[in-house]
């Protein structure tokens, strides 16, 4: 394939080219929105954790907000905004969980103290205090002590598969190049580019 009109190509020359410039402290950080069981949106950070040939892989607790609206509404959207870069990128796309395998081979190599959070953590349910929290962790490290923590089955991935990027890129006098493309139903990338000026106050 062209790499030319290949954007998840292009999407991991930006993601490089940022990481490496070391301006931006959590390259891997991402806006999530997905549509609610309420039918609004709603956005959230997560962190890409991989990104393959298929989209963009992110890990969360199957009992959250954010896996409830999914299993509702698989339509996501990502964005990612390296603004001391002057870079974008807007995602949309389909999030699917990943297979347990899959999730549990990364849940493996996370340190101790992650596998430990993802246990102690009910992601939408209200604890009534911090110390609550940390009583649980206290606990959970009794548990497991000397012993292989195994993946909460509440735990997993997620992997969403574009259907649409954005590549945005500002210049200093204030033109915005964006670079649009579009899934097409013969699976190829329909690649657009636009011009426009944008005055920030
Ligand atoms: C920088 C940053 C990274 C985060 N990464 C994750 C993540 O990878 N997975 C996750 O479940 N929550 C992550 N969170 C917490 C979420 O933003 C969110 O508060 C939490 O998942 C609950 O969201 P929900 O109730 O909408 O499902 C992150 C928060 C911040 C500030």
């Amino acid at each position: 394939m062209n790499q030319e009109h290949n954007p998840l190509q292009e999407f991991q020359t930006w993601f490089y080219e940022v990481e490496k410039s070391h301006e931006i402290g959590e390259v891997n950080a991402m806006l999530l929105t997905t549509i609610g069981e309420d039918a609004c949106p709603k956005s959230r950070m997560v962190l890409l954790k991989r990104f393959t040939w298929e989209g963009f892989l992110f890990f969360t607790n199957y009992k959250s907000e954010k896996a409830r609206a999914i299993a509702k509404n698989p339509r996501v959207s990502l964005h990612f905004n390296w603004k001391a870069a002057d870079r974008e990128i807007y995602i949309q796309g389909k999030a699917e969980k990943l297979p347990q395998s899959v999730s549990e081979a990364y849940f493996e190599q996370r340190p101790r103290g992650s596998q430990l959070g993802a246990w102690a953590s009910e992601q939408g349910k209200i604890i009534s205090s911090r110390k609550v929290l940390e009583n649980n962790l206290k606990k959970l490290e009794e548990k497991f002590q000397e012993q292989i923590i195994p993946m909460p089955e509440h735990w997993g991935g997620y992997l969403v598969k574009p259907e649409a990027f954005d590549f945005i890129q500002y210049s200093s006098v204030g033109i915005r190049k964006t670079i649009r493309y579009q899934l097409e139903k013969d699976y190829s990338w329909c690649k657009h580019v636009r011009h426009g000026l944008d005055f920030f106050i």
